[in-house]
């Protein structure tokens, strides 16, 4: 008789551990949870699941180290990998060790059903490959942010392959060092890493930057040369800003992409190599095709995997991370201790629009590295073309509380309230406190003197106001 389903699930946390009991429960999947990863392994030694999620950070063996031990002693058991901690390298890591899926928290309780469920299915038919155990060079990509967690996953799935990807992405995106991630996770991982930015090469010169050239192939030429390709050979070319290359060297490069061989220029003798491509662009490539400016059959060879890096402004939660990790990489090479953002700086850099991205904020970082004076960081040690905005936005924000204070009042006469002020002052009156108090770090003096009370004002206010 076929027995039921049984999926295990291993998390420290007892309220991860209630809510996927209960959501597979739902689902009509049988489970069984365990609080640490040990207890696992010791049930598995007489009883086998059919699935297991595990969480990656426990007391004890952690996610990852179960994950390999599953693997080397039931390697057709599928393990899907959940963790708050999400970073590149457990994502890397995870599908490395043979994880059937990875899974950022906080899911979606419907993705884990429907994942659980494909897991289910694919261990019915026993037809999983055996995982590959090895460990990798960490890469520092920060990214949280659930569009960032999306493109991990991506570099995680592809890190077998030798694909074609294309990447798509605003300048300053992190185009280039994703491209460099998918390298280093790759089979090809010892061999180079060329890359080539289209836009900043100019025309003429494109063809023998890219297939090199024979000695005496155009003046100047005054020694054979190896272009990209052959220095990339066995690795990986990057071609940043692929939408730039001239149609002449796109007609080139399809020819190359076929037949793995080309000519250096002025040489008459084919070149073979093997190179894995991965191309990047700020453009809509189809529109390009569409406007005929790309050719549609070079689109379709590189357009194979496709992924998408979001601009900035869609991963704010990632910026104050961002920005810790460039004061530290500014402190290492520039000397001296890492900058501290003050928490209304900080929140003032968050909510920027950063049209330069992730190269922009850094650049940022390094400016203020270099410019400001004290080690915490103001907002008036911020680049001039920042502050213009800090202006702008305090002139918005005095614009927004007054609209909201009359909204207030004017409901509370509606309702017909009288001694509105009585209700109003001490309000006003507790929020400038407390926000002088977070601004001094809890100084009195200090708070009083911004406020522009004195000190034994302040002191009655806030007994006044039972502060
Ligand atoms: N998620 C990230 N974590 C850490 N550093 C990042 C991240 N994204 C980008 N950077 C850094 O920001 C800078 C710009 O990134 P990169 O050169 O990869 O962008 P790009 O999209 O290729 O830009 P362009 O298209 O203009 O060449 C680099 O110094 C890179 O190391």
């Amino acid at each position: 008789m076929h027995k039921q389903a049984q999926v295990w699930v291993v998390d420290d946390d007892s309220s991860i551990r209630w809510v996927l009991e209960r959501a597979l429960k739902q689902a009509g999947i049988s489970n069984e949870s365990f609080a640490d990863a040990d207890q696992l392994l010791q049930r598995i030694e007489t009883e086998t699941p059919d699935v297991i999620i595990s969480d990656i950070r426990m007391p004890g063996t952690n996610g990852l180290q179960l994950l390999a031990q599953i693997s080397e002693s039931h390697p057709q058991l599928p393990v899907i990998i959940t963790t708050a901690h999400s970073d590149l390298d457990s994502a890397v890591a995870s599908y490395q060790k043979g994880a059937f899926e990875y899974l950022p928290k906080p899911f979606d309780l419907d993705e884990v059903v429907a994942i659980t469920e494909r897991a289910l299915a694919q261990a019915r038919e026993r037809n999983m490959e055996t995982p590959q155990l090895e460990d990798l060079p960490g890469t520092e990509i920060i990214g949280e942010a659930p569009a960032m967690q999306e493109v991990f996953r991506a570099i995680g799935r592809l890190a077998h392959s030798n694909i074609t990807v294309l990447i798509n992405g605003e300048s300053g995106t992190g185009k280039e060092l994703v491209a460099h991630a998918l390298h280093k996770h790759s089979p090809r991982a010892a061999r180079p890493f060329i890359a080539l930015n289209m836009a900043a090469i100019p025309r003429d010169l494109m063809e023998s930057e890219l297939f090199g050239h024979e000695k005496g192939a155009f003046t100047g030429a005054n020694a054979k040369r190896a272009g990209r390709f052959e220095q990339a050979d066995g690795g990986t070319l990057f071609l940043d800003e692929i939408g730039d290359m001239p149609a002449e060297t796109q007609t080139r490069l399809l020819r190359v992409l076929a037949d793995g061989e080309f000519y250096r220029v002025g040489g008459h003798t084919p070149v073979k190599v093997d190179v894995r491509i991965i191309a990047a662009t700020h453009q809509d490539l189809e529109e390009l095709v569409r406007r005929g400016e790309f050719r549609e059959d070079l689109f379709h060879r590189l357009n194979v995997i496709r992924i998408h890096i979001p601009k900035l402004a869609e991963r704010r939660e990632d910026i104050p991370r961002l920005m810790q990790h460039f004061f530290q990489s500014a402190a290492d090479e520039l000397g001296g201790e890492p900058k501290v953002l003050l928490p209304e700086t900080e929140e003032f850099l968050v909510n920027l629009d950063w049209p330069g991205n992730v190269r922009q904020l850094e650049n940022t970082c390094r400016w203020i590295t270099v410019m400001a004076s004290g080690r915490e960081v103001h907002l008036t040690d911020l680049p001039p073309e920042l502050s213009r905005d800090v202006t702008e936005t305090a002139e918005r924000s005095e614009a927004d509380w007054k609209e909201l204070l009359q909204r207030w009042a004017r409901n509370e006469l509606v309702q017909g309230k009288q001694h509105i002020l009585d209700q109003a002052t001490p309000a006003f009156e507790r929020v400038m406190i407390e926000v002088a108090l977070q601004h001094s770090q809890g100084r009195k003096r200090d708070a009083a003197e911004l406020l522009g009370w004195g000190r034994n004002t302040l002191t009655r206010k806030m007994k006044e106001l039972q502060m």
